[in-house]
């Protein structure tokens, strides 16, 4: 299986090299691992090659410590970019992914052509929330949040209807690390580019779910007013927008990259 060391911890990533000229890296969120992507990736691999990881302290990669800034999740994008010799790619990241999409963008422009952030905001929360979450997880677990969580994560419709993706995706959710999981919450808590979107230069596609109440519209909107080169798409779906509605999610993706002039250069009086 392919792992490197970044950072002292154990990477696991799975990297779909099929012979066109880009790659697009997928980023998940906070508790779930890359096989949130299994179905979107089935629309893209025919396009694009695919780089996928889990992030550090999820699915199969390590964390060695209780705490973890975006930034150094985003150092360990470079880091397998490195590893890979990738030089300019396409970023995909959703939720926390988008945070560390966001800093890449304001950080490493020159390694990335687009990047789509979905389902995210330039803050996700509020401190008190974020350290509340910590303290249930620590005092009762992953398994006391799971219900509130496939609630914030999946509509009704999508939990009746995909009782096997949802449980699929939860099952993932409650096998996460307990260090990982609250390490991953205190990076969530401590982002905030609201004041640094104006130097996110790469252009970006921010989708959003109109169903999602934890990175509302509002919050694309946010980001939208203040990244220079973007697009602001909306799927009706919650939070987990690319496992709800993969194809419209792939289309998105895919249509991004193709199309260089759809994102307007914004000018600032
Ligand atoms: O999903 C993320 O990556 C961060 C936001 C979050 O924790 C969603 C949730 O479970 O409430």
């Amino acid at each position: 299986m392919p792992t490197i060391k970044i950072a002292d911890n154990e990477c696991f990533y799975t990297f779909q090299e099929e012979g066109h000229d880009d790659t697009i890296v997928f980023s998940n969120s906070l508790g779930t691992d890359q096989s949130m992507w299994d179905k979107v990736v089935e629309y893209i691999s025919p396009h694009l090659n695919v780089l996928r990881y889990d992030t550090r302290g999820h699915g199969q990669s390590s964390i060695h410590s209780d705490k973890v800034t975006i930034a150094e999740l985003g150092q360990d994008v470079i880091a397998l970019l490195d590893h890979l010799k990738l030089g300019k790619v396409y970023f995909c990241g959703l939720s926390m992914g988008g945070l560390i999409g966001q800093w890449l963008g304001i950080h490493y422009p020159e390694r990335f052509k687009k990047i789509i952030i979905a389902n995210t905001a330039a803050r996700i929360g509020t401190e008190n929330g974020w350290n509340a979450r910590i303290d249930q997880v620590k005092e009762h677990g992953l398994q006391s949040i799971l219900d509130g969580t496939a609630q914030r994560w999946f509509t009704p419709e999508f939990r009746e209807t995909h009782k096997a993706i949802v449980d699929a995706v939860l099952e993932k959710f409650e096998q996460t690390s307990l260090q990982g999981y609250i390490a991953n919450c205190a990076a969530v808590r401590d982002a905030d580019f609201r004041e640094e979107l104006p130097n996110l230069r790469v252009p970006t596609l921010i989708i959003s779910g109109t169903l999602d109440e934890v990175t509302t519209p509002a919050d694309g909107e946010f980001m939208a007013a203040r990244i220079p080169r973007t697009r602001h798409v909306q799927l009706q779906a919650n939070h987990l927008s690319s496992v709800e509605l993969p194809a419209e999610f792939a289309k998105n993706v895919l249509y991004a990259t193709k199309n260089e002039g759809d994102f307007y250069l914004k000018i600032y009086n």
